[in-house]
């Protein structure tokens, strides 16, 4: 039986942010000034409070200070509107991440999108989104922008295959769909009311599930040699697993992604890679 390549996202990250490392102290050595990523957690959802730690520890790492805003699911939206607004007028703050979801009745898009554009590190303004789309440069989406990187380290070119995603949220799917479609793919983006899921997911050459549902993704959903991204991020009580029925799509694909250890890591060496560009952009 034949058994794909696996993708090491955790290896693939740290080659990134040694990069990154390594760019935060030139840029220092140039400028004088330090690269700074702010995020705001608002509530007490345990899985959030892991992501938002993973980061700030990234940061630590590199060179980038951290500055970790964490308040209560109470928060009103009037007071974190004008801890966006002192973030944005901050010189010492280069990016802001405003991790989402945000606790009822906060509206996750508006929060987003009183960021700053040039300080837009999850790359999820207004703004971000439309020079995506446009094909202008910018800050782009750290998961898709992890995936593309992931993709071109396992020597798969979009260029001209068929590429399916299963998920639409605007932290991912979409944006991922505007990547591979810029890349020269072509893009199918599926998802809950999709007639036939299946059937669409075996004509891709590139399968990319993120929509949440452990193991929905099974062997016989995968093409052939397909390569497989998993982008789900499931807290099992038998521990983290994946969109993807891995040990079946393994005998089928070429090249697979892991959950953990393939795209989460890359998600946040992206991030530390967007806190410089915008450093860069903003002079802070
Ligand atoms: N504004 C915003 N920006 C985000 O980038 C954002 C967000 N909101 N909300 C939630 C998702 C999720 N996300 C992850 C980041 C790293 C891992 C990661 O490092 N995962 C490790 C495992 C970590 C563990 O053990 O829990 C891995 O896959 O190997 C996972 C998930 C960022 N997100």
């Amino acid at each position: 039986m034949s058994s794909a390549t696996i993708i090491d996202g955790k290896a693939v990250a740290a080659a990134v942010r040694a990069q990154v490392a390594e760019d935060v102290a030139a840029y220092t050595a140039e400028t004088g000034r330090t690269p700074g990523l702010a995020t705001i957690l608002v509530g007490d959802d345990a899985g959030s409070a892991v992501y938002v730690a993973g980061k700030q520890k990234a940061c630590a790492e590199v060179g980038i200070k951290g500055f970790d805003h964490r308040l209560p699911a109470d928060t009103s939206r009037e007071e974190l509107l004008a801890l966006i607004d002192a973030l944005n007028a901050d010189d010492a703050v280069s990016g802001i991440l405003c991790q989402l979801p945000v606790p009822a009745p906060l509206d996750g898009v508006e929060l987003t999108n009183r960021i700053d554009a040039r300080k837009d590190v999850d790359g999820l303004t207004i703004a971000s989104t439309g020079r995506l789309s446009l094909g202008m440069d910018g800050l782009r989406p750290c998961t898709p922008k992890g995936v593309m990187l992931l993709l071109e380290h396992a020597g798969v070119a979009p260029q001209g295959r068929e590429a399916v995603i299963v998920g639409r949220s605007n932290l991912f799917g979409k944006p991922m769909a505007q990547l591979l479609l810029a890349a020269n793919a072509t893009v199918t983006t599926c998802h809950s009311r999709t007639a036939d899921l299946q059937a669409v997911c075996r004509r891709a050459d590139i399968l990319i599930a993120a929509v949440g549902v452990p193991h929905l993704v099974k062997g016989d959903w995968v093409k052939p040699g397909a390569t497989v991204i998993d982008v789900g991020m499931n807290r099992l009580e038998s521990g983290l697993t994946g969109d993807v029925d891995f040990e079946a799509a393994r005998e089928v694909a070429s090249a697979i992604t892991p959950v953990p250890g393939g795209v989460g890591p890359m998600t946040i060496a992206c991030l530390l890679r967007n806190t410089l560009t915008a450093a860069r952009m903003v002079g802070a």
